[in-house]
């Protein structure tokens, strides 16, 4: 049996923890530091074994998981260093920021372990082990981190494991990591919170500005809801990249207020065409770039019971739903439901039978 620890079994550690558990010849193992969250774990059957102690957790294991907050890797990096881990024992870590943790390895002796630093580019808003899913991790991709002298045969050791994720396994830097995870993940998260805060001081003063804000504000809002104290250390973390980053975002709005003085309005949809050309030719339907799954648009009519129609006909078909969701419902208005499949066969499926029957769909 092929023992895997997973530490802070939320989100993250619980999506792995259900792609690793029941697959042959594996047990999987959560940590936590409350009694109540170890018991939840065994509860909602996410891990085969659940324990408050790390000794327990770590001994014996093939794989160590450490799924807790940024701030907290560094500490248990180094309690691990203190115990006797199983020779040819791999320690990852799942942290949104890679060159901290790989340095805090570095620093202490894993005596005759060994560790590769890990973070797969997929997650969501919601965060505890209520949130985690098998297919979190699928199609997305993973990017691992080994040091320079870690032998290949271990790395390899990983890539196997990860393989039960579905995700496409990628190596990067640490520093580079951080630099481009940067800026595509957390200078994003920064600028939804901050814009939902501005609004926040607004409708203070006004509740209209709830009311009205619709597709647009909760498109780029909708990280903003993210965990507060993973994100609060993942942005202390890597705070000299994103002061950085942060700078270059102050030039681009600068920019924004001098075409507005100016009422340079050729510069304004220049930017707007720039912008629209780069982000139209981002591979989509891949999960982590623009779309989280394979998703399509139905207009429909507003009538009482439609979500239970579509998804009926479909079901007859048998075509697997993931997800189904009102995306615009008013009274007088016909109403978009979004659809999500867990693979392209599904979608091009659902698209066929849904157009056959009448349905317009987009996407
Ligand atoms: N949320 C995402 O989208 C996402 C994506 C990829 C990687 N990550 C990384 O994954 C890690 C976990 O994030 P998550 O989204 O699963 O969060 P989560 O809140 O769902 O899970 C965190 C886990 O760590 C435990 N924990 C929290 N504080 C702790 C502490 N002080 N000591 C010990 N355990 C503690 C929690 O009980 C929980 O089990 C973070 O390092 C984060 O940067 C997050
Ligand atoms: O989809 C989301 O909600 C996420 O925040 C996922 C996301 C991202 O920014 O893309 C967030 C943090 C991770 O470390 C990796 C992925």
């Amino acid at each position: 049996m092929k023992k895997i620890a997973i530490f802070g079994v939320g989100l993250i550690g619980g999506s792995l923890a259900l792609c690793f558990k029941g697959k042959p010849g594996i047990t999987v193992v959560g940590h936590s530091i409350r009694e109540s969250s170890a018991a939840k774990y065994l509860e909602r059957g996410v891990v085969d074994h659940a324990t408050t102690s790390m000794r327990e957790a770590a001994e014996g294991a093939d794989f160590i998981f450490l799924c807790v907050p940024v701030g907290n890797l560094a500490p248990y990096v180094r309690e691990l260093s203190s115990m006797n881990l199983k020779p040819g024992c791999i320690v990852t870590d799942v942290g949104s920021t890679k060159a901290s943790v790989a340095e805090s390895a570095r620093e202490v002796r894993l005596e005759g372990a060994t560790f590769i630093g890990g973070h797969p580019m997929a997650g969501k808003e919601q965060s505890g082990v209520e949130a985690a899913s098998i297919y979190l991790f699928e199609n997305a991709f993973y990017v691992i981190t080994p040091d320079t002298d870690v032998p290949q045969q271990e790395v390899d050791k990983l890539i196997d494991l990860l393989k039960y994720t579905k995700a496409h396994i990628i190596q990067a830097d640490p520093e580079k990591h951080d630099q481009i995870v940067g800026a595509i993940s957390h200078l994003p998260h920064i600028i939804a919170v901050a814009l939902v805060n501005q609004i926040r001081h607004y409708s203070n003063e006004d509740e209209l500005y709830c009311v009205l804000a619709a597709g647009g504000f909760r498109d780029i809002t909708r990280i903003a809801s993210s965990d507060p104290v993973v994100w609060r250390d993942i942005l202390v973390d890597n705070r000299n990249v994103l002061l950085n980053l942060l700078k270059d975002w102050n030039e681009g709005t600068s920019s924004f207020i001098r075409m507005l003085e100016e009422k340079d309005a050729e510069g304004i949809e220049e930017a707007f065409k720039e912008a629209g050309q780069f982000r139209n030719q981002l591979p989509e339907r891949r999960k982590g770039m623009i779309h989280s799954i394979y998703e399509c648009y139905v207009d429909v009519p507003d009538h009482p019971g439609i979500i239970g129609r579509v998804a009926t006909e479909l079901g007859n078909s048998a075509i697997n739903l993931s997800n189904i969701q009102i995306i615009e419902s008013r009274e007088d208005v016909p109403g978009v439901l979004r659809l999500s499949f867990r693979t392209q066969e599904d979608l091009d499926r659902a698209v066929a039978k849904l157009e056959q029957i009448g349905y317009s769909v987009h996407f």
